[in-house]
């Protein structure tokens, strides 16, 4: 059956707002508290635009084991062109097998058994993103859609530099850039992404966690891509690296102006830096909506559920996010 989603273009992030204390609001009150103590940098003008750049109709995956699992059922979602989409649900509930699935970077026994995934290029072209096979997927990863995972900076290789490791994106993808382009625009990556360009020659033992994540996310980012799809990206990182780091991928996504599907089990975080945020539970997306209204006026009993199972968002031990809000408003 199909998931009921509103239509983004129906429920612009302004209604909410409108309704209920903004985001900027939401975050200046947790970091009072501090519990979730990063800055909220969607901030008013995000690039957030109505232009869809991801439709994902119908999509259910299977694992083919014995006996099945159905770990993705219908779900179906738009995103937009610079959005934020956090996705939430408990462990085990499909978010990462829905991140895999939809940019075909699945492995048996995972199939997808229906659905279909749209990419709307900024070219004007769209893309049947299950229809692609061979050289033209492994084009399409990278330079559409790039992920980066949990994980991510340990399939840093050790034996090579990250100089080597960012010109291999580019021999791969763009043969034609010169060896001097190459250099140039791998350094203008590692500074982008907050790491000095001189470190260029390093390999990845000589660097920090936060540092050899940075620099996946420079290798996602090097051919502009319009979708980053980011699962736990800062999960294995101490706090404070992991705030810098979401400052620093929500300034990048700021100016450059891609999309972001965001994967993480920490609620109180999404609800700082997503536009909107899906909420799945047992394969289905049970609601999607901004992140105002999941807050401030959540529907499925499910989301209820799962704020409260996070005492700072809705008890009085934490009592961060309310802070500055009356009981009224926040009911
Ligand atoms: N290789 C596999 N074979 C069989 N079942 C699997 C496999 N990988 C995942 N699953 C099952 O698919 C379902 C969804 O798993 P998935 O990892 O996508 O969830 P998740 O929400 O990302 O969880 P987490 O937050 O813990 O990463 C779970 O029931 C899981 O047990």
């Amino acid at each position: 059956m199909s998931t009921s989603i509103p239509d983004p273009a129906s429920a612009p992030a302004a209604d909410a707002a409108d309704h209920h204390p903004s985001a900027a609001g939401l975050a200046a009150s947790a970091a009072k508290g501090g519990l979730v103590d990063i800055e909220h940098l969607r901030g008013d003008d995000s690039p957030l635009s109505q232009e869809p750049v991801l439709s994902v109709r119908d999509l259910s995956i299977e694992y083919e084991v014995d006996p099945p699992v159905r770990a993705v059922r219908s779900a179906s979602f738009q995103l937009r062109r610079g959005e934020v989409l956090g996705l939430a649900g408990e462990s085990g509930c499909g978010k990462t097998t829905l991140a895999y699935g939809l940019n075909q970077l699945h492995r048996p026994p995972a199939r997808i058994v229906e659905g279909s995934v749209t990419f709307h290029g900024q070219d004007g072209h769209d893309v049947d993103v299950l229809g692609l096979h061979g050289a033209d997927l492994r084009a399409f990863h990278w330079s559409r859609i790039a992920m980066v995972f949990q994980g991510a900076m340990n399939s840093l290789n050790p034996v090579i530099s990250v100089r080597a490791q960012l010109d291999d994106v580019f021999t791969t993808h763009r043969p034609d850039m010169s060896k001097a382009e190459r250099l140039s625009r791998s350094r203008e990556l590692l500074d982008l992404v907050g790491v000095d360009p001189d470190r260029i020659g390093a390999f990845a033992h000589e660097l920090s966690g936060g540092m050899r994540q940075r620099v996946m996310i420079a290798m996602a980012l090097a051919l502009d891509p319009e979708l980053m799809i980011m699962d736990e990206p800062t999960t294995a990182l101490d706090v404070v690296v992991q705030r810098e780091i979401l400052q620093e991928i929500l300034r990048l996504r700021h100016e450059l102006g891609f999309a972001v599907i965001f994967i993480t089990h920490d609620l109180p975080m999404l609800l700082e830096i997503s536009d909107r945020i899906a909420v799945m539970r047992a394969g289905q997306i049970v609601e999607l909506e901004t992140a105002e209204e999941l807050y401030f006026a959540p529907k499925h009993p499910y989301t209820r559920t799962l704020l409260g199972s996070f005492p700072s968002l809705t008890g009085d031990a934490g009592d961060f996010i309310r802070a500055g809000y009356s009981d009224e408003e926040t009911r």
